[in-house]
């Protein structure tokens, strides 16, 4: 695949031993809880997983004792620290250096005790601002990033270069992909600090309760994104463990892009809200568009499933039943 095929090794197969250890870092989050459903339906018996609570993946010594310990054959980096614009924007120190902690550590600790795989997960971010769209893989490193994240997307671009590195000199199998916007079960609803879909969902919710007349939504309702369902990019973390060996990271998205101004709108028909929409442009409205060629992906054999429509059906349901007071 592309101009570094030389760099795929013959990894050995995933899906073959469903008594494997598979270590799913950040399995209470929105991404790692999807992954363990995947691998739990499949029938994987041997599922490693730490609550933050239990081991906090920025203490290199923790972490490396946990491997030392357990020694998982493969590992998932699903654990992060993550959120939408707002805060990226507010806690920039935070965003660059927990997320280099974890990853660094978690990368290392699993190629000295003996991984068979890696798999690292980015974000579409790691791309220039006004990066050509769709966005191919190979954009990366090509201009400035996008201000409001550009401490996270730093940390992402190493974590790359560090998968990549490792399956250089170690002939280590480490493979990255880099998800578009995601959204479903178990996502963050924090009223400030979530991503745009959570947050929208549970103002618009709140707002429906409480019989308000209308909800402020951030910035002008003009910017583009691309919205994946969790389970989608669980199947395709499961698809690239099994099928994918190669130093370039794969990017992970629905094809599909909207305005948040649409998104808004479906998710006010979703909810059930009758009142109005207003625009709060004192918000940031970050990068103008960010849709991600995922041919690559699709060429190997893997595409998602999931509507928007049906995603944002089904994740209301979750949320009716899970996280409404
Ligand atoms: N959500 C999205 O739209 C997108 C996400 N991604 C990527 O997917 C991955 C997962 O994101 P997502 O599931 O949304 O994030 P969540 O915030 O939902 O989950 C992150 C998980 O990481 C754990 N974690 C954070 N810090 C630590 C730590 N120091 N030690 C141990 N565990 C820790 C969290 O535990 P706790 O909650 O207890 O702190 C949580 O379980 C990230 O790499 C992210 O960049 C990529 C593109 C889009
Ligand atoms: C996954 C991705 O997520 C982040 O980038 P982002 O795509 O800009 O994320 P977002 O979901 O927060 O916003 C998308 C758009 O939506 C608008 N918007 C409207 N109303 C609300 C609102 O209420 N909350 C939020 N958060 N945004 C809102 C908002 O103004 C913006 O125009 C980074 O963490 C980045 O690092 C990253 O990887």
């Amino acid at each position: 695949m592309g101009s570094q095929d030389n760099n795929a090794l013959s990894s050995s197969s995933f899906l073959d031993d469903k008594s494997a250890k598979v270590f799913v870092s950040g399995h209470r989050g929105l991404v790692g809880s999807a992954i363990v459903r995947k691998l739990t339906q499949l029938g994987f018996s041997n599922l490693i997983v730490r609550s933050h609570a239990e081991l906090d993946l920025t203490r290199q010594s923790d972490v490396e004792a946990f491997f030392a310990s357990t020694k998982p054959e493969f590992v998932i980096v699903a654990a992060a620290k993550v959120g939408g614009i707002h805060a990226n924007n507010t806690y920039p120190a935070d965003f660059i250096a927990i997320n280099l902690q974890i990853q660094t550590n978690v990368i290392d600790s699993a190629y000295h005790n003996g991984a068979k795989k890696l798999l690292f997960l980015g974000s579409s971010c790691i791309y220039p601002k006004f990066a050509p769209q769709p966005i191919p893989e190979d954009a990366l490193l090509t201009g400035p990033l996008e201000p409001t994240n550009e401490w996270y997307a730093i940390a992402k671009i190493a974590g790359i270069k560090m998968c990549q590195a490792y399956r250089i000199q170690h002939k280590w199998d480490a493979i990255s992909g880099m998800p578009t916007n995601l959204y479903g079960p178990n996502d963050n609803f924090h009223p400030e600090n979530s991503h745009v879909l959570p947050a929208l969902m549970r103002r618009f919710h709140e707002a429906k309760v409480n019989n308000a007349k209308e909800v402020v939504v951030w910035g002008t309702g003009s910017p583009l994104r691309e919205f994946l369902h969790v389970d989608d990019l669980a199947d395709a973390v499961v698809f690239m463990m099994e099928k994918y060996s190669g130093l370039e990271h794969l990017n992970v998205g629905s094809g599909k892009e909207v305005t948040i101004k649409e998104l808004a709108e479906s998710m006010k028909e979703v909810v059930g809200f009758e009142g109005d929409l207003v625009w709060d442009s004192t918000k940031p409205d970050g990068t103008p568009r960010k849709l991600m060629d995922s041919s690559k992906l699709a060429a190997v054999g893997w595409t998602p499933k999931v509507s928007l429509k049906d995603g944002l059906v089904d994740t209301y349901k979750w949320y009716l039943q899970n996280v409404k007071q």
